[in-house]
């Protein structure tokens, strides 16, 4: 069985997925394509040769029958009308994050989808699929640090535009870190408190830049994460766990070494693309692979998206107001509940 897929948005990563489940991933294929730029929907089809129509917009590609999937990749503020729509029409769902901008706006679509009554969409959450974390998820699950306590996590990016904007340290970067820090260690957060250290000369009017964010879960794991997005040497992303017995961390990106000059250097990425390829290789794979197997996706759900969402406003609420906030979620629907996530 083929699934079909019918993408909604052709911008940066909307081709790379399209390239992927036409080149790269099996059981996929892209039959219809939308974009508000209909010029970049028309070029996307030209460019990687796709048997597939342009439609105007989200609601005529959701309508055709021939659409199995829809891949929503649009900007983020467009994300719930369409996946709301597509999840009524009963149409399986890979969202790129966030799944909505706002907690309610996920809440609409969890009560959506339970009102089909079976789970239809995923999230694409894919630090869930990069190998260095499902090593150290193994770890802490098999108890062999022990008791989480602490987690020391820093996402650094090297540059970003003018339009990037001191909420967006959060719900465009740190949201990474929210949905793959609670999964590690299977606990929900409690509260959130932000300081700003000394602003880089890097940065511009509107772009406080480092943060640091101190995020606390219900047992009481206490986790110091950095975003510093003009950090100038790379892209880097860093995590350590550390528990009662031991600690784990995630592995550096593999790269050759190098003497040279008198000095023993090695590789460091620029971009976030290359450094999650393979991750985001498996997520959609997994993606196409439990449907067509099972029914239904069995990755990062439309619950998580909540998550994210929740703790996403506290966080922003926490760097405007200084002090620390409240992370409170609505009960867990037993529809989320069913079976344990399963990753690679
Ligand atoms: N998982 C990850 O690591 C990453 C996720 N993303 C997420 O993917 C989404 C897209 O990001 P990019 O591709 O970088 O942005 P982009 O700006 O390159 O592409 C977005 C495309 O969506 C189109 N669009 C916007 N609203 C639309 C609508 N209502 N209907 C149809 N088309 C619409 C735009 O015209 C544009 O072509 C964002 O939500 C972003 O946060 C982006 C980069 C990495
Ligand atoms: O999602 C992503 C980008 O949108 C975001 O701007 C980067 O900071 C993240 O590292 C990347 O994974």
């Amino acid at each position: 069985m083929t699934l079909r897929f019918g993408v909604v948005g052709t911008g940066a990563i909307g081709r790379e997925h399209i390239d992927r489940i036409t080149n790269k991933l099996s059981g996929g294929k892209i039959v219809a394509v939308t974009d508000v730029n209909q010029e970049s929907a028309k070029q996307t089809v030209e460019i990687y040769q796709l048997d597939a129509v342009v439609y105007p917009d989200d609601k005529a590609l959701i309508a055709d029958e021939n659409v199995d999937v829809v891949l929503v990749t649009s900007w983020g503020p467009a994300h719930e009308a369409t996946v709301v729509a597509a999840v009524e029409a009963g149409k399986y769902v890979f969202c790129e994050k966030p799944l909505a901008t706002t907690a309610e706006g996920c809440m609409r679509i969890v009560e959506a989808e339970m009102k089909q009554g079976k789970k239809l969409v995923q999230v694409g959450f894919m630090r869930r699929y990069d190998s260095g974390y499902v090593q150290l998820k193994q770890v802490i699950d098999n108890n062999e640090i022990g008791a989480p306590l602490m987690i020391r996590a820093a996402h650094r990016n090297p540059i970003v535009g003018e339009n990037y904007t001191t909420d967006m340290a959060v719900t465009d970067t740190l949201i990474h870190e929210i949905d793959a820090l609670h999964w590690l260690v299977n606990d929900d957060y409690k509260s959130v408190q932000v300081v700003f250290p000394r602003k880089t000369k890097y940065s511009h009017d509107k772009l406080q830049d480092p943060q640091l964010f101190t995020i606390e879960t219900n047992s009481g794991i206490v986790m110091s994460v950095e975003v510093f997005v003009n950090c100038k040497y790379g892209y880097d992303i860093q995590c350590e766990v550390i528990g009662e017995e031991g600690i784990v961390k995630l592995p550096e990106f593999s790269s050759v070494v190098m003497r040279k000059d008198e000095k023993l250097s090695t590789g460091i990425l620029n971009d976030w693309k290359y450094r999650f390829m393979d991750a985001y290789n498996v997520e959609i794979q997994d993606f196409i692979d439990s449907i067509t197997k099972k029914g239904e996706p069995e990755g990062p759900t439309s619950w998580d998206g909540y998550i994210a969402a929740v703790t996403s406003d506290a966080c922003v609420k926490a760097q405007q107001t200084g002090e620390k906030e409240a992370i409170t979620l609505q009960e867990r629907p037993a529809f989320y509940n069913e079976k344990e996530l399963q990753t690679v």
